[in-house]
Parts: structure tokens; sequence; C-alpha cells
């Protein structure tokens, strides 16, 4: 029951952030996970490497859908340099960005010149000037929009709404658009003999860009009311989730003792991050938003927790219909858990952000007021 939770000294925050809108956006054209595995090895030339392809085909039996923008299709055919990637992301990464904050604005239903601040976040293309800034131009947000980019972050957009909400917070009348846009093309690469990892990271990431709007004060709508956040770093875990931009593209090597880590510090994790603001009853009294890194981590982090059968039900349909988004994916499981409409004005909840660090990031919310 999520009403047994509640936030201890719930009145010292004179002026608490709260999301006020919620959109996301995919490239049109996704593929059945069977589908792209038979696409990515004849694209690849690859269809030869037949342990590999059984491989990824296991992996993705627990995926369905999988999106493959045309973009991908397009620098695979013409075997492209980083150059070519970096040319493609450069325009479709803020398209992206700009169909999910589109949405969000719409639902929020003020102009999008009436948005003060932006924090933009994504792993796919580096460029100056970034991606922030042509998101703002499509947005047609003000000239004077005070603008925050957090590259190469990983799965940052809980980061990015932590900064949000800081924001929001210490600016009044602020209003904050937080975008996350991923496209796997920038980590796309062929199969290579002997080499599993490659496989994981093709099957298990997707493309899509969530968007959130983030106000404190103000008569708006509120969807999530943002009562605490934090971060923290995983003892020893440098290395277990790295990533480099090279001449290939982003080389993205998730550790195979990610999900044990994850498994052995997310309690204390989240008894020194979240414990300290919410008076419960065990971790199943909230409702879960956890980043869908993979299968493995959504499955231990319900069994570290011990949570009931169904409290990550949204966390694993967008790992199943989207695969890992990166920093995008937290922003659609809080569309799902708004969309599913179970909670109860007033319940708790935690979502839990993991990403290169490893870094673990916690926010408590509340869902508002109807
Ligand atoms: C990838 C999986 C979905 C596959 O699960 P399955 O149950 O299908 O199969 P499995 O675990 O037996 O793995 C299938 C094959 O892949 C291999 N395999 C699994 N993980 C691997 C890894 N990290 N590196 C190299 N190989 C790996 C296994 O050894 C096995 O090969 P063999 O058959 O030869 O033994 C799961 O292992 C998983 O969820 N792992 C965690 C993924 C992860 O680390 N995600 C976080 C990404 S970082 C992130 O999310 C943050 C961010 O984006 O910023």
């Amino acid at each position: 029951m999520p009403h047994a939770a509640t936030v201890v000294n719930d009145a010292v925050q004179p002026r608490r952030a709260a999301m006020l809108a919620i959109g996301t956006a995919n490239p049109p054209n996704s593929l059945s996970q069977e589908e792209y595995t038979n696409w990515y090895f004849r694209v690849t030339n690859s269809d030869h490497l037949t342990n590999l392809k059984d491989k990824m085909k296991k992996i993705c039996k627990f995926l369905i859908t999988k999106c493959s923008c045309v973009a991908t299709e397009l620098a695979v055919r013409d075997q492209p340099s980083l150059d070519a990637r970096q040319d493609i992301l450069a325009t479709v990464v803020p398209e992206l960005a700009a169909a999910a904050a589109a949405r969000a604005i719409a639902e929020w239903g003020r102009p999008a010149s009436d948005v003060t601040h932006l924090v933009f976040t994504t792993y796919s293309g580096v460029r100056m000037p970034g991606g922030d800034l042509r998101l703002a131009s499509l947005l047609g947000l003000r000239r004077s929009v005070q603008r925050t980019s957090m590259y190469f972050h990983g799965c940052s957009a809980a980061a990015a709404l932590r900064v949000a909400k800081d924001l929001a917070e210490n600016n009044p009348g602020a209003r904050v658009l937080v975008v996350s846009a991923e496209l796997s093309l920038t980590l796309f690469r062929a199969p290579q003999d002997g080499h599993v990892d490659t496989v994981v990271g093709q099957a298990l990431f997707g493309d899509g860009a969530g968007a959130v709007i983030v106000g404190a004060g103000g008569d708006e709508r509120q969807v999530f009311e943002m009562v605490s956040a934090a971060q923290t770093v995983l003892p020893d875990s440098e290395g277990a989730a790295e990533g480099q931009l090279n001449a290939s593209g982003l080389v993205f090597r998730p550790s195979f003792e990610l999900p044990a880590m994850v498994r052995d510090n997310v309690e204390q994790c989240l008894a020194e991050g979240v414990g300290k603001h919410v008076a419960h009853g065990g971790w199943n009294d909230l409702f879960w938003a956890v980043h869908p890194g993979g299968r493995k981590i959504l499955d231990v982090v319900e069994e570290r927790l011990a949570l009931a059968p169904g409290k990550l039900d949204a966390s694993r349909r967008v790992l199943s219909e989207y695969g890992n988004m990166s920093g995008a994916s937290i922003i659609f499981v809080l569309d799902e858990l708004r969309r599913r409409g179970d909670m109860p004005p007033g319940g708790l909840g935690v979502m839990l952000g993991i990403g290169p660090g490893i870094s673990i990031e916690m926010m408590l919310l509340r869902v508002a007021a109807a």
C-alpha cells in the first residue's frame, strides 16, 4: 500500500519542485527483435557468425521491439566514418529531442517561450555548439533560455532531473525543460568473432527521447512531486560501465560484474540516499521507477529489495518495448507509471538511475494530487 509511506519533516521544504508534464518520442521504424537480429547480421555481412547470432537471439527473446532509425540503415550501408555518423547525429538527435519536448510542452499547456532553463543530455554525438542550441531553436525557446548540457553521463536523465529540481527550487518562477535523446547509431558496430559483449550492446541499446517540464510553485497541474534527490557512487566500481569515443564510434562495455555490484549495494544506497526522507514499513510500500539497464539489473534490484511481483512492471515493459535507451529510459518509465493510473495521489515512490561510475541516482517522488 503506497499510502503507508510518509515523508519525514514534510513541511521543511518551502518550495518543492515537481514534474509538470512528460513527453516521449521514438524514431518511426521499429523492428521486432528477431527482425533486428536478422537485419543486423545481414547488413554487417556476418551471417556466417552463427554462434554469435544465436546468442543475440537468446538475449533478444526478452525484448519485443527495437527501434532502428533510418539513419542507422543509411550509415551502415555507406560504411561511415565517425565523421559521417556525427553529421547524422547532429541532425537527428535534436529532432528526436524536439519531438519528445514538443509533447511535454503541449501537455504543460504553456508556450515554449515560457521555458526559462534547458537541461539537455545525450551520449549520441558531440558538437560545438551542442545539440541543445539546435533543440532550443527547433522549439522556439527564448534566446535567453539558460542552457546546460550533460554529455556522456550515460543514464543521465535521472541526474538531469536532479539538476532541474535544484534550478526550479532556487530560481523563483523557473520552468526547466529536461530532455534526454539517444540514438544507438553512435554505438553501432559489426559483430566480432569471440566478442559476445558487442552483440550484448547491439541487442540491448535502443533509440528514444524523453522530456520533462520541471517547476516549483505556480498553478500548473503536477505529475510527480520531486521530494528529495541524491547521488552516490558504488565502491570499487570504476570501469564497470566504461565508454570511450574513438574512430569507430562510442565503444561501451558494461562489465559482467555490473548486475552483482548493483545487487550488493542497492539497498544500502537507498537506505542512505532515500531512507532518511521517508518513513515506510518496507520497500513494497513505495512505487518504483528503475532504470531498465538490462533484464538482470531489474532482477537483482527486485530480488535484493524483496519487491513484490509486478513492482517493476513499468521498467520491464519499457525495456521490452524499446530496449535500454540509456538516459531517456527513466523518463519512459515515469510516463508508463503515470499512464497506468493505478497510483493514488500522495503515493510515494523512488526513481532509481544506474549509470557509468557506477553512479546511482535516487529521487523520492510523490504522486501529485489530481
Ligand atoms: C545482457 C542480458 C540482458 C542477457 O541476459 P540473458 O539472460 O539473455 O543471458 P545471459 O545473461 O546468459 O547472457 C547471454 C550471453 O551474453 C554474455 N554476456 C552477458 N553480459 C555480458 C557482458 N556484460 N559482457 C560480455 N558478455 C556478456 C553472457 O556471458 C552470455 O554468453 P555465453 O552464452 O557465452 O555465456 C543480461 O545479462 C543483463 O541484463 N545484463 C546486464 C546488462 C547491463 O550491464 N546493463 C547496464 C548497461 S549500462 C546502463 O544501462 C547505463 C547507461 O546506459 O548509462
